[in-house]
């Protein structure tokens, strides 16, 4: 057993309140995406009796920490999202270096992991239960929530710090115990909001971070019989496979999982705003997001005009290392990645016009990264491979529509259902979209991306396990109800 002694971006697990090194002697070595000859920090890569300790002490601390009050632990929730806030920097470079979105995005995503953990702290004072009248009038009849109990916490790499946070906090609040397996490309950054967790002193085994292998500790944690509900965000396939091995078991699950989000632009809409917005929402943090837009679907009318002042802007992009000032766009995340992205614009070129973009970026400032222009095709039609499948790099696709019913009608010929955008200055088109649009998050005149931690989030259709995160719709995945009977 090794002990963490100095804060550095080597990272061993944290299991039962220490830092200890997989058995397996093995590592995982981060590289930065936009610099591969710079080392960003090592993981562990654990194996599935790292993770069997993590659980046992996950379960040895659960009914300590569920016995204290709301207030208590949302104590400890405070403590943290101080030490997140004082670190802020620090960790949003790391951030930056490791996954390759732009220090201001990783310095804002980590503002909002102290929001978030504000945020639950605060419900930790807040009601869990309704009194409900009783047909029997000698009776009291109310409910109350029972935590699940040990919580598998399965993160992707595309927000380190807002999603173990968002998932993570609910759960402890909530008087949950945790065993948080973060996405290997992030897991560095992940393992310091660990130790901002750690030194606000959360007590020994509530809450245990062991790294490595999806298929090995992911797998696991979904397996293990002493875990008793599971929280994902990453791929379908993946998710899929988890709530399929979830429920095999009667373990309770949530899953958040891909978008292939649309923005309407109508014919009635401030154009330079839909641009902006477009633009934005579908290519900053490379288009990494599962909120990110990528079906452009625009009237006919005001086609042309948009096309021109989005082709426009998109070409003076700047495009390059997170952490340089004037960097707008970072690389993907790995070589697996851009490969991916890469391998859709070769699709896109068969299946439309490309308009600008569509390649790997090469000179000296990329030669050493995964960096991709970003890129718009033209004449895409709705069973097109990139207006069906999600890609996640910054690749646009237009569309183009009569009007509205065909656009949203289009808009909804996908498998997913996350997020979607309008921009329109009709009310009876914002009507009509709300009540049309199968999407869980419905924007208008509104980038499709940007969620607010207050607020529930989650998809419809194949987007999640038709479970919401985030705000007080948290409360539902992460707690039981009982339904109370006293007489
Ligand atoms: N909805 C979202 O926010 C995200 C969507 N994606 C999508 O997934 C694609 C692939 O990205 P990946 O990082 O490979 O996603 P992924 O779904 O493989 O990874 C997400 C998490 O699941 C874990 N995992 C992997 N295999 C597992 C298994 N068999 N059992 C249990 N856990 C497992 C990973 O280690 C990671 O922690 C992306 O191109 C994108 O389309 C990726 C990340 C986030
Ligand atoms: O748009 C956001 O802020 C969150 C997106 C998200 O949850 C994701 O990409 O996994």
């Amino acid at each position: 057993m090794a002990v963490q002694t100095e804060k550095s971006n080597r990272f061993l697990n944290f299991i039962n309140g220490e830092w200890v090194a997989s058995d397996t002697n093995e590592v995982i070595t981060n590289r930065n995406p936009a610099n591969t000859d710079d080392v960003v920090g090592q993981v562990q890569k654990s194996s599935l009796e790292d993770l069997n300790n993590a659980v046992a002490a996950a379960k040895t601390a659960k009914k300590e920490w569920k016995n204290l009050s709301g207030a208590a632990r949302g104590q400890y929730l405070f403590k943290a999202a101080d030490i997140l806030e004082s670190r802020q920097e620090e960790v949003a470079e790391c951030m930056t270096r490791e996954m390759g979105k732009t220090y201001p995005e990783a310095k804002g995503e980590t503002a909002r992991g102290v929001a978030i953990l504000r945020y639950y702290a605060g419900e930790g004072m807040r009601k869990v239960g309704d009194v409900i009248p009783s047909s029997d009038s000698e009776a009291l009849m109310f409910t109350t929530r029972a935590p699940l109990g040990v919580v598998g916490v399965i993160t992707p790499w595309n927000f380190p710090v807002a999603i173990p946070v968002w998932k993570t906090a609910p759960a402890l609040i909530y008087g949950n115990t945790i065993v948080l397996k973060p996405a290997s490309e992030a897991a560095v950054t992940c393992g310091k909001v660990m130790e901002c967790l750690q030194e606000a002193g959360i007590p020994a085994g509530v809450i245990n971070m062991v790294t490595g292998p999806g298929s090995v500790i992911g797998q696991g944690l979904a397996e293990h019989p002493d875990v008793n509900g599971i929280t994902f965000t990453g791929s379908n396939k993946v998710g899929k496979n988890i709530g399929q091995t979830a429920l095999a078991r009667g373990a309770k699950y949530q899953l958040e999982m891909g978008g292939k989000n649309p923005v309407i632009v109508a014919s009635d809409a401030d154009l330079d705003l839909a641009v902006d917005a477009t633009i934005s929402g579908g290519l900053k943090s490379t288009g990494q997001k599962c909120t990110a837009t990528s079906r452009v679907i625009v009237q006919s009318d005001v086609y042309e005009t948009f096309k021109e002042k989005l082709v426009a802007k998109v070409k003076e992009i700047s495009v390059g290392d997170g952490m340089k000032e004037g960097t707008w766009m970072g690389p993907s995340v790995s070589e697996t990645q851009l490969n991916t992205v890469l391998s859709y614009i070769e699709k896109g070129k068969e299946e439309g016009t490309l308009l600008c973009g569509g390649e790997k970026l090469s000179g000296e400032e990329y030669e050493k990264g995964y960096f991709v222009a970003p890129t718009v095709f033209d004449d895409i039609t709705t069973d097109a491979t990139i207006a069906q499948e999600e890609i996640f790099g910054p690749v646009l696709a237009l569309m183009k529509v009569d009007d509205l019913e065909e656009a949203i009608e289009l808009a909804n010929d996908v498998e997913y259902g996350l997020s979607a955008s309008i921009f329109t200055t009709n009310i009876q088109k914002m009507l009509s979209f709300i009540d049309d649009m199968d999407a869980g998050l419905v924007r208008i005149n509104a980038e499709s991306a940007g969620v607010e931690l207050q607020a529930p989030f989650g998809g419809m259709k194949q987007s999640s396990s038709h479970s919401r995160e985030q705000g007080e719709a948290a409360k539902e995945f992460f707690t039981s109800i009982k339904t109370v009977f006293v007489k």
